[in-house]
């Protein structure tokens, strides 16, 4: 069978890259991959991590998601216009009170994560639907299903691509094309870097020395335990993606990170959401100990596991 042609978006770092290069190694060489990125003088890594794919099973090309003439200009390129599946992967983060966030930054992370989404399958649906065939997959989040506090700009262009892709998978199924949200919790990539560093820069005079704290020490402190115990690697993310791809029947959701689900499901246990506020808040205001000592345990666990299981390799057992 001819290989798939794959056009991912977002592969000079994080997700992309891992995922780009997982499947230019594919060993039953099913993918083409075109991994692009919205400045080439980034490709260093990503050449680096191809290897031997580099030119053969996977290309490197512009493309950024906020310029329509780049990504036309892109899908030109490839003969045919011909995408089997694309993968919307690259997005922007954002935390912190609002009081000190512009509009103008909000529009910024709207036009990246969903306009960016909605401009990429506005440019591939119509050769999909002609051809009958294609898979649209879409990098989205936990926060697509559930608010985070400090998060709140953040989440809501994820709740906007779910919204987006929920309306839009019954038509595309009509033309036998797939819709895919992977969902994963915490990721350890430059994602976590870039907002961390934004909030070291930011001005927290706009807002309420009660909110200032909240935030640096409530939630910056949290939320970088959580990082730390339950993040996964781009790798784990792309093994997900690389799974709902191979699928005979691709799913419409995809979660990677089994102990978010319970999280996600409170607010479809109790419609009038009283059981997910109750739960958060308490969660953040009153078990914050609690949370921390169970994170730290969770992190002991877990480089345990990592440790037999490198030791069961080592003496070749697996
Ligand atoms: N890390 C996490 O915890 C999680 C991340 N996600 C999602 O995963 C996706 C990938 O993020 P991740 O790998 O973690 O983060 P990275 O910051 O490592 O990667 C983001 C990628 O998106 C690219 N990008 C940003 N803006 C544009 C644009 N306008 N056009 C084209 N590319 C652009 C970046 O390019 P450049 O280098 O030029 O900035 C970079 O290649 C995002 O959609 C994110 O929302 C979902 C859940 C958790
Ligand atoms: C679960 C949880 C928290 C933080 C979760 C975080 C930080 C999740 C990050 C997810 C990411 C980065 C998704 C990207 O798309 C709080 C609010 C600290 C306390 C309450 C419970």
């Amino acid at each position: 069978m001819a290989p798939k042609t794959v056009l991912i978006t977002g592969c000079s770092s994080g997700i992309g890259l891992a995922l780009a290069v997982k499947m230019a190694r594919d060993k039953q060489k099913r993918f083409k991959v075109i991994a692009t990125m919205r400045n080439l003088g980034k490709r260093g890594c990503l050449e680096a991590a191809a290897g031997v794919t580099l030119n053969k099973t996977l290309e490197i090309r512009q493309l950024d998601v906020c310029d329509e003439r780049s990504i036309i200009s892109c899908i030109n390129s490839i003969p045919n216009r011909h995408v089997d599946i694309l993968i919307n992967n690259a997005g922007v983060g954002m935390i912190g009170p609002i009081e000190c966030q512009t509009i103008e930054e909000m529009k910024g992370v709207m036009e990246t994560n969903f306009f960016g989404v909605v401009r990429m399958i506005k440019e591939v649906l119509p050769d999909m639907k002609r051809r009958r065939s294609g898979h649209i997959v879409v990098i989205s989040s936990v926060m697509g299903l559930q608010g985070i506090m400090f998060n709140d700009i953040y989440t809501a262009s994820k709740f906007a691509v779910e919204g987006f892709c929920e309306s839009l998978v019954i038509q595309a199924l009509k033309f036998n094309i797939f819709v895919s949200l992977i969902e994963p919790g915490p990721v350890v990539t430059e994602f976590e870097t870039k907002v961390y560093e934004d909030a070291e820069n930011a001005d927290y005079s706009t807002t309420d020395p009660e909110t200032a704290d909240m935030f640096t020490n409530l939630y910056l402190k949290n939320s970088k335990a959580i990082f730390s115990s339950l993040g996964q690697t781009p790798n784990d993310i792309a093994e997900h993606t690389l799974r709902v791809i191979s699928a005979t029947k691709p799913p419409f959701r995809h979660q990677t990170n089994a102990v978010y689900t319970p999280m996600t499901a409170l607010k479809h246990a109790d419609p009038t959401g009283a059981l997910m506020t109750d739960t958060f808040y308490k969660m953040v205001f009153k078990y914050d100990t609690l949370m921390h000592i169970s994170l730290k345990a969770i992190k002991v666990i877990r480089w345990q596991a990592r440790k037999m299981r490198q030791g069961v390799k080592m003496l070749g057992f697996s």
